[in-house]
């Protein structure tokens, strides 16, 4: 059978043809036939586990197909590896970044390419070093040209998620690919700079480059992309395009059932004593060479049982510190060192002070914690999802006798938690890198939840995640809070600080800019405050 764009264009960057790819007994991809125009916008969508990311792998090289072939440009390929992909025009932002986070930005954006060397002509052997000064000149004019600036200078490591992913983007555009793959590369992002990367998107596709999204987000699909194709279970379910589309449509075809996209939540009514305290916490910065500038200024703020306290900004502006000084307080707070910036003023965690707590007291307090990056601080890639379930959790009392661990109840609950959460496949056996993101993330958020916790921090709980799957997680979230437990969100995601929140802070510069309640405030004032554009000052609690 022919697809939707053969019927219309024959002029096609990419074609698979009856593509299958199996893990063990997994088929990740199930015969699978779609195409991309070229000068197109193409979104990729479909349920955690579809088969999205392993088809987008196989195209750039990282994997091979077991059976069928892809046509790309209207010959048949079969990468090697990804700089065979590479060589032939195609780019891919993964969607855990591939950086080496010990090395800059620039080393990063020029790390693996050729092209730009500096021949050294009087040498008798040939010798080429990379010319540094003329690299950066062209990735500094390609990020001004897209909005994609990024410090260069420092190191991978140092740079939130937002700015490393800018680094990804740049990557591909240095290196002049004309097929473009990004895997969720707006996950990171606030709603502006959204737009602002779908309007250069726009301006690569006019210039005649094809672009294939892998994204969960629908309102992007709707509002940017030329053409849809939708997996479910590891086939392709149906090619549809973006202007005959309804997020509606798009949803059910993905789940195969109807969604509700914007639940009403109720505001909190019953509120407990406060999980989370903080009084004017200023953060110096001493590590950057900016140390006049403050990573977090005269901040106070407070979480009750019961609620859901949103915090809204856009990335960088303290919300990482924040949260990792409220995990870590003894690293800012006691003496100071030249690892870690200095914090002045007070927290408190479950009704305690601790900011001079230890490590080891720290991890009596239970605290659910969702992390923005799950892989650095949510899961142990090699280990099983049985291991990732129990990390950390292992001393309570209904998994162990003593120093043993009861292996058989350790094993029926993450069976149930599996099951509750739909974490696809349900191996319990497979390690955590087996999982699709949005899978790992379903393990997370299982364990976190099971520890039974008076506060969670949920960064980015939806981050990857399908639309099924974020229906059910935002559920459990309030949940939670009507149990009267405290919870702190922080999103980049305006849609969820909204449908979750009972009390909106937004952060900006470090400080807390505003507050509000959810039903006051509209996203157009958020987003103003969010860029700190505004002029009154602060609502008060
Ligand atoms: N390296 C691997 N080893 C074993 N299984 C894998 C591997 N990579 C993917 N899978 C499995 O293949 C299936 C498809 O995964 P894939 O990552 O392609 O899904 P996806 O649609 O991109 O999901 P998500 O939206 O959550 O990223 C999943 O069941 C996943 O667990």
């Amino acid at each position: 059978m022919k697809t939707l764009n053969q019927l219309e264009d024959t002029s096609l960057a990419i074609e698979f043809r009856k593509v299958t790819k199996s893990f063990g007994s997994i088929v990740a991809n199930d015969q699978i036939s779609f195409s991309v125009k070229k000068g197109s916008i193409q979104a990729l969508v479909g349920e955690n586990g579809a088969g999205k990311s392993t088809a987008m792998k196989i195209l750039f090289g990282l994997y091979k197909e077991d059976e069928g072939e892809i046509l790309v440009n209207g010959k048949p390929q079969h990468w090697a590896s990804p700089r065979d992909a590479i060589k032939n025009g195609i780019g891919m932002v993964h969607q855990h970044f591939m950086l080496a986070e010990t090395a800059t930005g620039l080393d990063n954006i020029i790390l693996g390419d050729e092209e730009h060397t500096l021949k050294i002509p009087f040498l008798p052997v040939p010798f080429n070093i990379i010319d540094r000064r003329k690299a950066r000149k062209e990735i500094q004019a390609i990020a001004n040209k897209y909005g994609l600036n990024v410090p260069l200078n420092v190191k991978v490591s140092k740079l939130p998620v937002g700015m490393q992913q800018r680094i990804e983007i740049l990557k591909l555009l240095y290196r002049n690919a004309d097929i473009l793959i990004l895997d969720e590369p707006t996950a990171v992002l606030t709603p502006i700079e959204v737009d602002e990367l779908f309007e250069n998107l726009k301006k690569l596709k006019n210039e005649g480059k094809t672009i294939i999204i892998v994204t969960h987000k629908l309102r992007e699909v709707l509002n940017f992309t030329d053409n849809i194709v939708v997996f479910r279970t590891g086939k392709v379910v149906g090619e549809i395009k973006t202007a005959e589309a309804t997020e509606e449509k798009i949803a059910s075809m993905m789940v195969g059932r109807n969604v509700n996209l914007r639940p009403e939540i109720p505001i909190a009514s019953n509120l407990n004593k406060p999980v989370l305290e903080l009084k004017n916490v200023t953060l110096k910065d001493y590590l950057t060479k900016d140390s006049k500038r403050n990573l977090l200024n005269n901040l106070s703020m407070r979480v009750r049982g019961g609620e859901i306290v949103g915090i809204a900004g856009v990335e960088g502006n303290g919300q990482s510190e924040l949260l990792d000084l409220i995990f870590h307080p003894q690293n800012y707070f006691g003496k100071k060192t030249s690892s870690h910036s200095h914090a002045t003023g007070d927290i408190n965690l479950l009704g305690k002070a601790v900011k001079h707590k230890k490590s080891s007291e720290m991890l009596d307090l239970i605290v659910g914690f969702i992390p923005e990056d799950r892989h650095k601080n949510g899961l142990l890639l090699n280990m099983s999802a049985e291991e990732n379930y129990i990390l950390g959790r292992h001393w309570e009392k209904k998994f162990r006798y003593g120093f043993l661990q009861k292996i058989k109840e350790i094993q029926k609950t993450v069976k149930s938690e599996m099951e509750k959460y739909d974490v696809r496949p349900r191996n319990s056996k497979l390690n955590a890198s087996g999982f699709s993101g949005g899978n790992q993330q379903k393990i997370i958020i299982a364990r976190e939840f099971g520890k039974e916790p008076e506060f969670i921090v949920a960064a980015n709980p939806t981050r990857g995640v399908d639309i099924g799957a974020i229906e059910y997680i935002h559920k459990q979230i309030v949940a939670e809070r009507d149990k009267g437990v405290g919870i702190l969100l922080v999103s980049s995601e305006l849609d969820e600080i909204f449908t979750l929140s009972d009390r909106i802070l937004v952060m900006y510069g470090g400080e807390i800019v505003a507050e509000y309640k959810r039903n006051e405030v509209d996203e157009h004032a958020l987003g103003l405050a969010m860029c700190g554009g505004l002029s009154e000052g602060r609502k008060t609690q």
